[in-house]
């Protein structure tokens, strides 16, 4: 559902992701770790068709980041917190723009705008300008926007970055549920906990390799360690 095939990027002659290839399925989570600069956002903005891979390819759905960039898009929920929002619009009337934009049929976009306005907690400031929002609330806004289509996969890059304890988990409950209906769910993070409370299986990028993958039990069975912060590190540092 959501696939690297060889996947390389280089920014002129440094390249940042060497050859990765990894597959999340249909209701399966998968977390991303890497220290920084290890290639995570290059990697997964690479998905979301905003850089094109200098070889190999990623597929959302069966559809070639490459050959069919539109079709990617409708099917994909890409979440960065570089995202910016338009100041100037209300939540509601962005959610509204980005449905349509994202290629929701026009009677089904009110549905669609309530639905994640609902399920994301917007209701008491959706009808306020997005400038006047606070973090949290734009990190909500800016997750509905992603996902207002319902796509099958979701790619979400440091998705709790700045935000609080209850904003965070609402994050995680929306990963659970997205999992429970059978969405693909790529997020890369720092933090080990949302790994352990979150993942099916993580990858470990270092050097913009693949490193490491599996269940957190199996890297943590062949890392020798007993948690996997410490499996982390050695990883890290084995492969830098
Ligand atoms: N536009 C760019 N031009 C040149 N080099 C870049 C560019 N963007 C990223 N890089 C480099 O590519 C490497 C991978 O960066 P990337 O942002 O993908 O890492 P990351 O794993 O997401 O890191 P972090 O955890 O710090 O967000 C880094 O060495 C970075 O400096």
């Amino acid at each position: 559902m959501i696939e690297f095939d060889a996947l390389s990027k280089a920014y002129g002659d440094f390249a940042a992701v060497r050859g990765l290839s990894l597959a999340v399925r249909p209701g399966e989570v998968y977390a991303l770790l890497g220290a920084n600069g290890a290639g995570k956002t290059t990697a997964l903005r690479c998905l979301a068709t905003l850089l094109k891979p200098t070889s190999g390819t990623a597929r959302i759905a069966g559809y070639d980041v490459r050959l069919e960039p539109l079709e990617v898009r409708r099917r994909l929920g890409f979440l960065a917190a570089s995202m910016g929002l338009y100041a100037r619009l209300t939540s509601r009337e962005l959610l509204a723009y980005f449905a349509r934009l994202q290629g929701v049929e026009e009677e089904r976009v009110n549905e669609r705008v309530e639905d994640v306005v609902a399920r994301f907690g917007i209701g008491p400031f959706a009808d306020r300008l997005c400038g006047r929002l606070s973090t949290g609330q734009r990190q909500r806004v800016n997750i509905a926007r992603a996902t207002v289509h319902d796509p099958p996969a979701l790619v979400l890059d440091e998705p709790t970055l700045g935000l609080d304890v209850l904003s965070g988990e609402a994050i995680y409950d929306f990963i659970a549920d997205a999992r429970s209906r059978g969405r693909a769910v790529l997020f890369s993070t720092h933090h080990m906990s949302e790994v352990e409370l979150l993942a099916d299986r993580v990858g470990i990028l270092a050097g913009g390799r693949l490193a490491e993958e599996g269940t957190i039990h199996e890297v943590l069975e062949r890392s020798g360690e007993e948690s996997l912060a410490r499996a982390f590190l050695r990883i890290a540092r084995e492969a830098a």
